[in-house]
């Protein structure tokens, strides 16, 4: 198929939308406009748009975890808690892996099992199996907006069923839940079907009901370069309001270099506004705690959940996505994960009313990101002659657009990052990434000081030690 960036018309959309709602039995109870009616009369403090549109204008950092789980009243119990005693401002619902493949049928097993041992054996929240009206019953048993966090390449059911479901908030896009997530599906097939949930958001929003889009930023969430993320979050953010999409959340993964996560929250901000500014959308930023390997020392895992708040909160994100003490391990307690949400809100709270010192290093940084992404961009924009899907399909194909350690065969997997002498992520193969020279003078610079720093060649075995140094209590994965 040839996808296009184009808005789809209602006739495509609903044509569409009866094979969608057939493909699971809860299909069936999705009804628009009693969900419209629905969404009209949620409490004003249920709607995550107004949340981030008030946090953005006090330039607050709200809290928010990941959670789910397989039962449903455990599910309720788990993010009352989160949000009582983790005091989380904004909450998720996490899908199990099952619903995120679309094997409905092993999630619906998943759940008798559960119920059977009496505990949770999906790794999130069936909602699609749930159905609608089981949703609401998160929904209606809590005070705040709830966003729906998975990892799915084909969402159109899962959106269908959750925003109807009374959820406020939908993670993930065609390019940012397909190459982190899947080994077969081409881009164009998760591009094409991302469409679907973008035209559904926007259907809301032409009816008065504002929801959140937020494109999932960390990828792989391993050393993945700041301009890898932003190219790529600017991307399904001008996808998805051209279907129309008003709110859109872009989200960074921490990297762990204070200046160059800062300049890279400031420059994702910068930068969409740039690529954004003929949609009318309000933009906002997310900012997830590190996502690679965590040391199994809670102690030390909780270093790290409070490096990320304070990052988080010196870079002004909008909203922190929290890490627990369990990383290490899993699928964390609820109290564990209601730690994290505590030793986060501390870091922010001590940090809302102070700023990140500006500095020549700051901005060189912001600057090199600018560039880069500039420069990522302006090529895929050019492949795609105009046409940001077919751009992006093409240069993923071209390697233009490379995400490290990704399993998708789609994904030419040619570029390596590694740890600079301050721990800043840098670009050791650039594969085909079109940077100019200069720019990719700087990165051999940046990596040549650690190598006489640490007495070494640049080599592969820096992309080693960096995976581990987290895990391991460094940042840069120093030999010993
Ligand atoms: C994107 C990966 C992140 O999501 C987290 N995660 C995945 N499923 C759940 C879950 N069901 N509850 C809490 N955290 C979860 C996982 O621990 C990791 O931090």
């Amino acid at each position: 198929m040839e996808i296009q960036n184009k808005k789809w018309d209602i006739k495509k959309f609903n044509e569409m939308r009866q094979e969608v709602l057939n493909q699971w039995p809860t299909g069936k109870e999705v009804d628009f406009e009693e969900a419209l009616r629905y969404h009209q009369n949620l409490p004003k403090n249920q709607i995550m748009t107004n949340k981030l549109k008030e946090a953005a204008s006090k330039n607050n950092t709200l809290i928010q975890p990941r959670a789910g789980v397989a039962l449903l009243e455990e599910h309720i119990e788990l993010l009352r808690f989160l949000r009582q005693k983790g005091k989380a401002d904004v909450l998720p619902t996490t899908i199990d892996s099952y619903t995120r493949q679309n094997r409905y049928e092993e999630a619906e097993k998943g759940i008798r099992e559960s119920e059977k041992a009496g505990r949770s054996l999906l790794n999130g929240f069936p909602a699609v199996n749930y159905g609608v009206q089981k949703c609401r019953k998160v929904i209606e048993s809590l005070d705040c907006p709830v966003q729906v966090r998975h990892g799915t390449p084909d969402a159109r059911l899962l959106a269908e069923i959750s925003l109807a479901g009374g959820f406020t908030d939908f993670e993930g896009g065609g390019i940012s839940y397909n190459v982190p997530y899947a080994k077969k599906i081409s881009i164009e097939q998760s591009i094409y079907y991302w469409q679907y949930v973008d035209r559904l958001v926007g259907i809301y929003e032409e009816n008065g009901v504002s929801l959140n889009r937020e494109p999932f930023g960390p990828l792989t969430g391993t050393l993945v370069p700041p301009c890898i993320s932003h190219s790529i979050g600017i991307i399904e953010g001008i996808l998805a309001a051209e279907q129309g999409v008003r709110n859109i959340t872009l989200g960074y993964g921490q990297c762990g270099n204070l200046i160059q996560d800062v300049a890279a929250v400031e420059t994702l901000k910068e930068l969409s506004a740039e690529y954004l500014k003929d949609y009318s959308v309000m933009i906002t930023t997310a900012f997830h705690q590190w996502m690679g390997g965590f040391p199994q020392d809670e102690a030390q895992a909780f270093g790290v959940i409070s490096w990320g708040a304070a990052t988080a909160a010196l870079s002004k994100a909008t909203k922190v996505i929290v890490k627990t003490p369990h990383e290490a391990f899993g699928i964390p307690t609820k109290e564990a994960n209601a730690e994290g949400l505590r030793a986060t809100r501390q870091v922010i709270n001590m940090l809302k009313d102070q700023r990140m010192i500006s500095n020549k290093e700051l901005e060189k940084e912001k600057e090199i990101i600018k560039r880069e992404t500039r420069q990522i961009l302006s090529k895929v924009y050019e492949l795609g002659e105009g046409d940001w899907a077919k751009g992006a399909v093409r240069a993923f194909a071209a390697g233009v657009l490379d995400v490290p350690f990704a399993p998708s065969q789609y994904n030419a997997g040619k570029i390596l990052p590694a740890r600079d002498n301050s721990g800043a992520v840098r670009f050791l193969n650039f594969g085909s990434i079109p940077f100019d020279d200069e720019i990719k003078e700087f990165h051999r610079r940046k990596l040549a000081e650690r190598a006489k720093a640490e007495n070494r060649e640049v080599s592969f075995k820096m992309v080693i030690d960096d995976i581990y140094a987290i895990g391991q209590g460094m940042l840069v994965g120093r030999t010993d």
